[in-house]
């Protein structure tokens, strides 16, 4: 079976209905990026997938014993407190100093381990969050906006890092982006969401699809459009929405 699997999810937070009729399938190994506008239930998703947000209706199925490692989108550090890396991977577990080194490496941070966290660069921060979510050596890693707050650079380096994750120890990837150049060349699916998922599939079959093309458009203009995007379509019954190959919902 899958990793993890997802079916016919609903998510209520305070009255809110953030996601609804939501079926998802994480394999072995794959790379899955999860784009939609602000607000779109992104963050919700991943927080459901990893079992810290309870579904109001459906099921989450982890196949038994698969280890998940999860990067947050932000985590502060509280600045007046020395805490060095290797400290912070220790919490909440200690762990080996060669268990620290090898995620360090595998996350590309070789030599931070003795580093204030407040004193590291931004995309030196998300290394090392990366590697505090290698050291369970994760079946599936989930990161939620590995990328914030990184420029191009920056942003590039970090999404073949994680590339690099996936050859070296195998672990399935899924992600949330808003580099849509980076989720079209870097996944082997796509997951386009607005409360419920809008498109799906190959990110050849979800570039040609007319809900894709309306929520992204093409260029810089596109990518505008992802936050202009407004939720003006119906759903759909749930037997609708669900296509083998990949396949969008919304005409
Ligand atoms: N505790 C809560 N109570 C009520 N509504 C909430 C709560 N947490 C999130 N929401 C709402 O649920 C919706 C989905 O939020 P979520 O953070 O999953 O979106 P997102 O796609 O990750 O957004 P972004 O791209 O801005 O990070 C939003 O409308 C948000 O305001």
């Amino acid at each position: 079976m899958s990793l993890i699997e997802m079916q016919n999810v609903d998510v209520r937070l305070g009255g809110h209905q953030a996601l609804s009729h939501v079926d998802l399938a994480i394999n072995k190994g794959e790379i899955v990026t999860i784009v939609g506008p602000n607000g779109s239930g992104k963050t919700t998703l991943l927080r459901t997938l990893i079992g810290a947000l309870k579904p109001s209706r459906g099921t989450v199925k982890r196949s038994k014993g698969v280890r998940i490692g999860y990067v947050p989108q932000s985590l502060s550090i509280d600045a007046t407190l020395p805490l060095t890396v290797r400290r912070f991977l220790c919490l909440p577990h200690r762990h080996s100093t060669q268990a620290m080194d090898d995620a360090l490496h595998h996350a590309g941070a070789n030599g931070l381990q003795d580093r204030q966290m407040t004193d590291l660069s931004g995309g030196q921060f998300q290394r090392v969050l990366l590697a505090r979510a290698l050291l369970k050596k994760p079946d599936l890693l989930v990161l939620d906006e590995p990328t914030t707050g990184l420029d191009q650079p920056g942003s590039a380096a970090l999404y073949r890092q994680i590339e690099q994750v996936r050859q070296d120890l195998g672990s399935a990837i899924l992600m949330v982006s808003h580099e849509l150049h980076v989720v079209m060349s870097a996944s082997d699916r796509v997951i386009c969401l607005n409360g419920h998922v809008c498109c799906h599939g190959a990110p050849e079959t979800v570039a040609s699809a007319p809900e894709y093309r309306a929520l992204f458009g093409t260029g810089t203009q596109g990518a505008l459009a992802l936050y202009r995007h407004d939720h003006d379509h119906h759903h759909h019954s749930h037997a609708e929405e669900s296509h083998e190959h990949g396949a969008c919902n919304h005409a």
